[in-house]
């Protein structure tokens, strides 16, 4: 069993326990949920481009941070021009919580990725009602057609769904309503980065389709390399996450990319 399949067999148990402790009304019912939610794509066109990531932990590097603390985090990545922010609400493998979103959902007004499985429709009512404008869909968890469904519900919510991709096969899970492209620099199976393989798979996608840089960009070059490949965006966690102001090691790698 890899790590992906460990991820969804406990996000099955997770969803299932999080039904019982809130309805659906409930979620519905909550303050954020009639709010109009902040366009990715458009932030992404017009701006640095780079959705940074606030990330505790992962499976393929263990701790990376605890100390840091969400909003302030949140507020400074704003603060020195991203994009988006990118935060991870799986708690077992990541250390996230949906509560992470909800807290820095009034204090900045920049896109809110929720970066999480999602595998039932129940979590889409969840992001939507915490305050995320944009969910992330991965090809190697969905079927095409499941993918078809969360994006036309994702939708209905306002939501933007950025499609996550690795391989050639994955592009049959894209769709034309699909907002945003991502390609995952690593594979998930083995942890393994390659960033030419995912120019590769790039230039097999229509050219208007915007696409975003996935994990494992952990220098000025790699990024560099990556937008003269034709990347409009670029997701970036441990790179900021790993130092212990993420805020400050963000507005050093933007004026280094500017230079
Ligand atoms: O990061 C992992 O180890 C990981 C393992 C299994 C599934 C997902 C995983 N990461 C989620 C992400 O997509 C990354 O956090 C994100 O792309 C940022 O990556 P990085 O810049 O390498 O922190």
């Amino acid at each position: 069993m890899n790590i992906l399949d460990k991820i969804i067999d406990q996000k099955k148990v997770e969803v299932d326990e999080a039904k019982k402790k809130i309805f659906l009304t409930e979620l519905k019912d909550s303050k954020f949920f009639q709010r109009n939610t902040i366009s990715l794509k458009e932030s992404v066109k017009s701006g640095s481009g780079i959705i940074s990531e606030f990330k505790r932990q992962s499976p393929s590097k263990g701790v990376i941070n605890e100390k840091a603390d969400v909003l302030e985090v949140a507020k400074s990545y704003q603060k020195f021009g991203a994009s988006g922010i990118s935060i991870l609400t799986d708690s077992e493998f990541f250390g996230g919580k949906l509560e992470d979103i909800l807290k820095v959902r009034n204090e900045i007004s920049i896109p809110i990725l929720r970066k999480d499985f999602m595998i039932d429709e129940f979590q889409f009512y969840e992001a939507k009602a915490n305050g995320a404008d944009v969910i992330l869909l991965i090809a190697s968890c969905l079927s095409p057609n499941q993918v078809q469904e969360f994006t036309d519900l994702s939708h209905e919510l306002g939501l933007e769904v950025l499609l996550e991709i690795h391989t050639e096969d994955e592009l049959q899970h894209f769709n034309k309503n699909i907002d945003l492209v991502g390609i995952n620099n690593r594979n998930l199976k083995d942890f393994k980065v390659d960033l030419q393989h995912s120019v590769n798979l790039k230039n097999l996608l229509p050219k208007e389709v915007l696409a975003v840089a996935e994990s494992g960009i952990y220098s000025v070059e790699d990024f560099k390399f990556l937008k003269e490949k034709g990347f409009d965006g670029f997701l970036m966690g441990e790179y900021f996450m790993r130092n212990e102001n993420p805020g400050v090691a963000f507005e050093e790698f933007l004026n280094t990319i500017k230079n």
